[in-house]
C-alpha cells in the first residue's frame, strides 16, 4: 500500500540535482514541511551554469564509460532571455552589481551572472544545508516489490567511494537534460576523416583558428557558436534541417559565415556535400543538435521510459501515474522560461505530497496522457516534441498556479518572452543589447519591489 495522503503530511524527500530546478524544489518542499536531502554530484550549486574549461575526452560524448562533464555552457554565452523574465517569481534576477564588482549588470548577462544569482538564491533560503555535495545518485528504484510507495536510493560520495543505500518516501528528479547529446545522422560519416564533436564540448573559438567548420543545427547554440567561431575560423557553414533545400545565404556582417540546408553526405576525401549542391572541404563538423532526456539511475521496470525523447507517461510533465505522487520530475518541458516554471512545478509537487493539493486518480491521469498522445499524433507532431511548449507554456503555468493557489504568470513576463523571441529572430546580432520593451521592464520592477 502506498502511504496515504491524509491532510498536511510531512515526508522524507530526496531531490536529485542542485541546479535551478533542484534548488527551488528543495525550497518548496521544505516550506511545505517535508524533510529534504538534495543529492548533487558537483562541488557547488548551479548545475549547467557552472562553467568549466574542461570538456569530455570523447568529443561526441557517445562513449557510455566516459567521465561526464555536466555543463554545456561556453565561454561567450549570454542569456537568451532578459533577466527580469528569467528569474524565479519571488526572487527577482535583478542587477546586484552594487554588492560585488565581479557582477554583470547587463540585461542579458553572461553565464557567470546566472550562476551568481543561483548561489544568492541558495544562500538566501539556506538551501546548501540540505545538499550532499559530490554525491552521485547511482540507482533509484521502488523499495519493495509490494509497492510500498517508498524508494531506495543508492548513492556514492565521489571522493570516498563509499556507497549509501537509503529509503525515502518520495523522489523528485531534477538532473537536467542538457548532458546526453543527440547527433545528426550523416551519410558517409564512418569514413569521413575530419573531426566530429558535439556543442556540449564547445568552450572557446581559438582551437578553430583558420579552420573550415560546419555546424549542424537551427538552435540558439548553433546561432551563437557559429558567430563566435567565425571571428577566428577560415570559413563557417551552418547546416539547418529547417532551411529550404536551395538555401545558400551569406550572413550579413560576416565575410566567412554561410547558411545551408542539411548535409547530403560526406566523403572520404574530407569534403561535405550539402543538399543545395555545394561541396566544400571541411576540418570539423560540430553537432549543435540538442540533447536527450537521460535518467541512467532510474529503475522502474519499464513504467517510466524515454521513447524518441518522450519521457512517459507523465501527467502534466511531472508525475508518472504508476508512482504518483512518490516520483516526480521538475524541468521536463522545453522552449519555456525555465526558472519560474520550475518554481510552480515544485510548489505543486510539495503540496500534492503533503496532501494539501489533490491529484486525479491514476486512471484519469492516464486517460489525460493518452488523449494528449492521440492529439499530438493526429496533428502529426513527432514524439520527440511532446515536451516542447513555446506559447502553450503560459496556459500550463497558469494551470499549475491555480492548483497551488498562486497568481498566474505576470502579463509583462509573457509579453517580454514573446517580444524577445521576435527580436531575436529579426536582430540576432543585437537583440541582447538593444530593445524597445522599456514599459515591460518598468512593470517588472514594480512587481519586484514586493521582494527587493
Ligand atoms: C547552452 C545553454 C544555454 C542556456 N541558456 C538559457 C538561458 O539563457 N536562459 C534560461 O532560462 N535557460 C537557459 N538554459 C536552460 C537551462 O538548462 C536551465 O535554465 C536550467 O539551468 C536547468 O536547470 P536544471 O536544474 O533542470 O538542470 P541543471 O542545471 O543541468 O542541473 C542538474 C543538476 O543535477 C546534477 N546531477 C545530475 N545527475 C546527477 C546524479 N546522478 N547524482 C547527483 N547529481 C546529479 C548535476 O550535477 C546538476 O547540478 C540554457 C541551457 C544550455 C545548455
Amino acid at each position: 500500500m502506498a502511504p496515504s495522503l491524509s491532510p498536511i503530511r510531512s515526508h522524507h524527500v530526496a531531490v536529485i540535482g542542485a541546479g535551478a530546478a533542484g534548488l527551488v524544489a528543495a525550497r518548496e518542499l521544505r516550506r511545505e514541511g517535508h524533510s529534504v536531502v538534495v543529492f548533487e554530484r558537483q562541488k557547488q550549486v548551479g548545475g549547467t551554469w557552472i562553467y568549466t574549461d574542461h570538456t569530455e575526452p570523447d568529443p561526441l560524448s557517445v562513449d557510455p564509460t566516459r567521465s561526464v562533464v555536466h555543463s554545456s555552457v561556453y565561454g561567450s554565452l549570454r542569456t537568451n532571455l532578459p533577466r527580469e523574465c528569467m528569474g524565479y517569481r519571488d526572487f527577482p534576477f535583478v542587477d546586484r552589481s552594487g554588492e560585488s564588482v565581479s557582477r554583470d549588470p547587463r540585461r542579458f548577462p553572461s553565464h557567470g551572472e546566472v550562476l551568481a544569482y543561483l548561489q544568492n538564491f541558495a544562500k538566501e533560503f539556506a538551501i546548501e544545508e540540505m545538499v550532499r555535495f559530490e554525491t552521485s545518485v547511482l540507482k533509484v528504484a521502488p523499495a519493495s516489490e509490494e509497492g510500498t510507495g517508498k524508494w531506495r536510493i543508492e548513492s556514492t560520495a565521489n571522493e570516498k567511494r563509499d556507497r549509501r543505500d537509503e529509503i525515502y518516501d518520495a523522489v523528485v528528479v531534477c538532473n537536467g537534460h542538457y548532458i546526453e547529446p543527440r547527433l545528426a545522422k550523416i551519410p558517409g560519416i564512418s569514413s569521413w576523416p575530419g573531426k566530429e564533436m558535439h556543442s556540449h564540448n564547445y568552450r572557446v573559438p581559438e582551437p578553430f583558428k583558420d579552420q573550415v567548420v560546419v555546424l549542424i543545427g537551427n538552435s540558439a547554440s548553433a546561432d551563437d557558436i557559429s558567430r563566435d567561431i567565425a571571428r577566428v575560423a577560415k570559413e563557417v557553414h551552418v547546416a539547418g534541417r529547417s532551411n529550404a533545400a536551395d538555401t545558400f545565404i551569406k550572413r550579413s556582417g560576416y565575410s566567412n559565415l554561410w547558411m545551408h540546408p542539411m548535409i547530403e553526405r560526406v566523403h572520404e576525401n574530407g569534403s561535405v556535400l550539402f543538399q543545395n549542391g555545394k561541396t566544400i572541404s571541411v576540418d570539423v563538423i560540430m553537432h549543435c543538435t540538442g540533447y536527450k532526456y537521460h535518467f541512467p539511475f532510474l529503475e522502474t521496470s519499464g513504467s517510466v521510459t524515454v521513447d524518441d525523447n518522450r519521457v512517459g507517461p507523465l501527467y502534466k510533465d511531472v508525475f508518472p501515474p504508476a508512482f504518483a505522487p512518490w516520483l516526480s520530475f521538475v524541468g521536463i518541458p522545453w522552449k519555456v522560461v525555465p526558472f519560474p516554471m520550475f518554481e510552480l512545478q515544485s510548489k505543486w509537487i510539495a503540496g500534492v505530497l503533503s496532501g494539501r493539493i489533490p491529484l486525479p486518480s491514476k486512471e484519469n491521469m492516464m486517460k489525460e496522457i493518452r488523449t494528449l498522445y492521440s492529439t499530438l499524433e493526429a496533428e502529426g507532431i513527432a514524439k520527440r516534441y511532446t515536451h516542447q511548449m513555446g506559447i502553450t507554456q503560459f496556459e500550463y503555468s497558469n494551470w499549475l498556479a491555480s492548483q497551488c493557489g498562486c497568481p498566474e504568470t505576470e502579463e509583462w513576463r509573457k509579453e517580454m518572452y514573446l517580444t524577445t523571441g521576435m527580436r531575436k529572430r529579426a536582430h540576432p546580432e543585437t537583440y541582447r543589447d538593444e530593445w524597445e520593451d522599456h514599459h515591460l521592464v518598468s512593470q517588472a520592477y514594480q512587481d519586484f519591489s514586493l521582494y527587493t
